[in-house]
């Protein structure tokens, strides 16, 4: 296979955490969200923990272990959604954002390959009210008045969201009652689990065949991993590599079972992906990708397609980013020969179903009916030959791990099964792909944060622990490779995550290791951009937390010093897209993005909690860390992970707003206070008093 393309890394993905643009909250729902997007409210067990503790001896230990967990998991998101008794009343789903009320259907268009686009804006203002919903969400459109147990006119899933409409993609238009009032549910995604119940009912039983048949032993410790004898040589597609991800790729390329790429934060993770992959290509596999999420498996996609091999993005048309859908099968399928050949059949099924209308005859009316049956079967094998054809011609294949039980892939075997986003996956997700390959690699971070578990009982008995850190622990060394030059942070930065989290072992690349704000173009040199590292203390300044109706803590005075920094960066220069608000907590997210509403210099901000930010990078970080309290309780601030995640976002300036006094009660959090007051500027809230 002959493989080629530029030399240099595509640039990295798009935003979309804060595309959805909701009024509200951070987060989507539905476990394909879920898989990167979490809610703050979990993780309260020390999690790094967790892989030791979690360890089976064998398949079936695994899936007897797990199977109940995955029930337990189902029902807690079940709880979240419309449908369950705890929450039958409209009036509270709506306060718990999972209804949107009274809408108008205000456009309608066809697209995505066949599907329906419906826009719904509200009746009552410009703005949608306050919701939980989020792109990719499955939703279901009712009259705005039937009652909660009603049957809907339509199930789509949510393609697009703006602060005024939400547009949902359906595959059939619904028939009437689109000029009433109407509402949008939102509702648990049972497939998920499903699938998930699935792969494992197949892992018990695949045990003695399958193509994973020489991996699954090896991952659960019963055989060691083994190696080619000798690395095989590889010419690089990307001049840029460094030597650490030279190196993990041929390590990655001599595993005959299994590898794990481990990437801090900002050390080209995905870079190495790309080109385990095409140097995989090109020594013949057969490549199954896939990732936690569709963004991630749609960057991946796009920094493929620059060179010559052929791709196919498995996945529904309205979860892919626009300029990807070339990629996807439905638009492949519907180029292929057999589609066409289909879609004769369909329009000679159609003359014949006139006819049957107009024949009285009721012999004649038999026949037709007769020949109307085999052209049927015949579209059908045609339709499904189109699709086996794409896929079986494709080099690499993409997909979220969910979307790897697609139908559409039963009977495909792989050579290589890459999954990114490994350590943000649940592992029985990742079984999901993994049946249907003989090898594995990896890639991800056990020391960022891991997959978001609902249910307090199932986290607890061990659902979180992620097969990465499991084989971590497992193999370490053996099967794993880690990346050790980082191309986001200023050296200050990265310094304190590599001591606390990696053993001191990164490196800032020299084009990043010394960057400021005051070097971009724009802004200027002063007391507010200067700083590398800064920390503004609202120690002694009468800003104590709080808890909003959901029991999630704010801290309105430190939100207001937060947009106060972030006011003076812009008036110095820095763009508002360029600077980032993060915080753990979902209440804070809400009150600081009603304190963006009021300046329009800050719209451009972008505001999440720290777990909606993981993957994604900003020039300049200030984060909330809201917990001030006589107790000096700090949460689950103390998880290593997550304040790894929100210090990493930063590339040139990170700013830590916090009650010292409190978060110093936590050993951990000490040392990064005192590291940003060695390191860094110190200020108190108290000069921050102007907003
Ligand atoms: N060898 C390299 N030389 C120059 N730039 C690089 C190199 N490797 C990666 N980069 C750049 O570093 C940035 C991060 O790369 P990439 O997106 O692959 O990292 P990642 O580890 O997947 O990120 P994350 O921390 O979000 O998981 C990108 O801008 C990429 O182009």
């Amino acid at each position: 296979m002959e493989v080629s393309g530029p030399s240099s890394p595509a640039p990295p993905h798009p935003p979309d955490t804060e595309a959805s643009g909701t009024a509200t909250t951070a987060g989507g729902g539905g476990r394909d969200n879920l898989e990167a997007i979490r809610s703050p409210v979990v993780g309260k067990m020390e999690r790094s923990k967790r892989g030791k503790a979690c360890s089976y001896s064998s398949a079936h230990e695994f899936v007897s272990a797990v199977s109940p967990l995955i029930d337990l998991e189902k029902e807690a998101e079940i709880a979240t959604s419309i449908g369950s008794a705890a929450s039958k009343s409209l009036e509270l789903a709506q306060k718990r954002g999972s209804v949107l009320p009274n809408l108008k259907c205000s456009d309608a268009q066809t697209g995505l390959m066949g599907k329906t686009l419906l826009e719904f804006q509200s009746n009552k203002g410009v703005v949608l009210p306050p919701h939980k919903f989020g792109t990719h969400d499955v939703v279901v459109l009712k009259q705005n008045n039937a009652d909660t147990s009603a049957a809907p006119l339509g199930q789509g899933v949510v393609y697009r969201l703006k602060d005024s409409s939400i547009v949902v993609a359906f595959d059939e238009i619904p028939e009437d009652g689109l000029n009433n009032p109407l509402r949008l549910e939102k509702v648990a995604n049972e497939v998920t689990y499903r699938r998930m119940k699935d792969a494992l009912n197949q892992l018990a039983m695949d045990v003695q065949k399958g193509p994973a048949l020489n991996l699954i032993p090896v991952l659960f410790g019963e055989k060691q991993p083994t190696f080619l004898k000798q690395a095989p040589q590889f010419t690089p597609f990307n001049k840029n590599l460094d030597d650490s991800q030279k190196a993990a790729i041929k390590k990655a390329m001599t595993s005959k079972e299994v590898f794990l790429l481990h990437g801090p934060p900002g050390t080209g993770k995905t870079t190495t992906v790309v080109e385990i992959v095409l140097q995989e290509v090109k020594r013949g596999s057969k490549i199954l990708a896939c990732a936690a999420s569709n963004i991630a498996a749609d960057n991946i996609v796009e920094r493929l397609s620059s060179y010559k091999i052929k791709v196919v993005r498995v996945g529904h048309p309205a979860r892919l980013l626009p300029q990807i859908l070339d990629t996807a099968l439905d638009a492949q399928v519907m180029r292929a020969d057999n589609s066409s050949l289909a879609a004769d059949i369909r329009k000679e099924m159609k003359e014949l179903n006139g006819k049957l209308l107009k024949t009285k005859d009721r012999n004649a009316k038999r026949e037709i009916r007769k020949e109307l049956r085999t052209l049927a079967k015949e579209e059908k094998k045609r339709q499904q030959l189109a699709v086996a054809d794409v896929i079986k011609n494709a080099d690499v294949v993409l997909t979220t791990l969910t979307g790897a039980f697609s139908r559409k892939l039963d009977n495909c075997s792989f050579d290589l099964v890459v999954i990114d986003e490994a350590a943000q996956a649940l592992e029985v997700a990742c079984w999901i792909a993994l049946l249907k390959g003989s090898r594995c690699i990896l890639a991800g971070d056990h020391l960022q944060l891991p997959p978001t578990i609902l249910s307090e009982e199932a986290e607890k008995k061990g659902l979180g622990t992620t097969l990465f850190e499991r084989l971590s622990h497992l193999y370490g060394d053996k099967i794993t490779s880690m990346l050790t030059v980082q191309y986001r942070m200023h050296d200050l930065i990265m310094t304190w995550s590599s001591q606390e989290l990696y053993q001191n072992k990164i490196t800032a690349h020299p084009s990043v290791a010394a960057h400021t704000l005051y070097d971009l173009g724009g802004v200027n040199k002063s007391s507010s951009t200067e700083p590398t590292l800064l920390l503004i203390d609202t120690t002694g300044c009468d800003m104590e937390e709080k808890k909003d109706e959901e029991e999630s803590t704010l801290n309105e005075g430190e939100a207001e010093v937060c947009m106060s920094h972030a006011k003076r960066l812009v008036e110095t220069g820095v763009s508002a897209s360029d600077i980032g608000i993060i915080t753990p907590y979902n209440a804070q997210v809400v009150y600081l993005k009603i304190l963006r509403g009021n300046e329009k210099k800050l719209k451009e901000v972008e505001i999440s909690t720290v777990d909606g930010f993981q993957g994604r990078e900003k020039e300049a970080i200030i984060i909330s860390m809201v917990r001030s309290n006589s107790k000096r309780e700090v949460g689950f601030l103390s998880d290593h992970r997550r304040m790894n995640v929100a210090v990493t976002r930063a590339r040139r300036q990170c700013c830590l707003v916090c009650d010292v006094e409190t978060v110093s009660t936590d050993g951990f959090l000490k040392r990064l206070v005192e590291y940003f007051e060695e390191h860094g500027e110190y200020s108190s809230a108290s000069e921050y008093n102007e907003y």
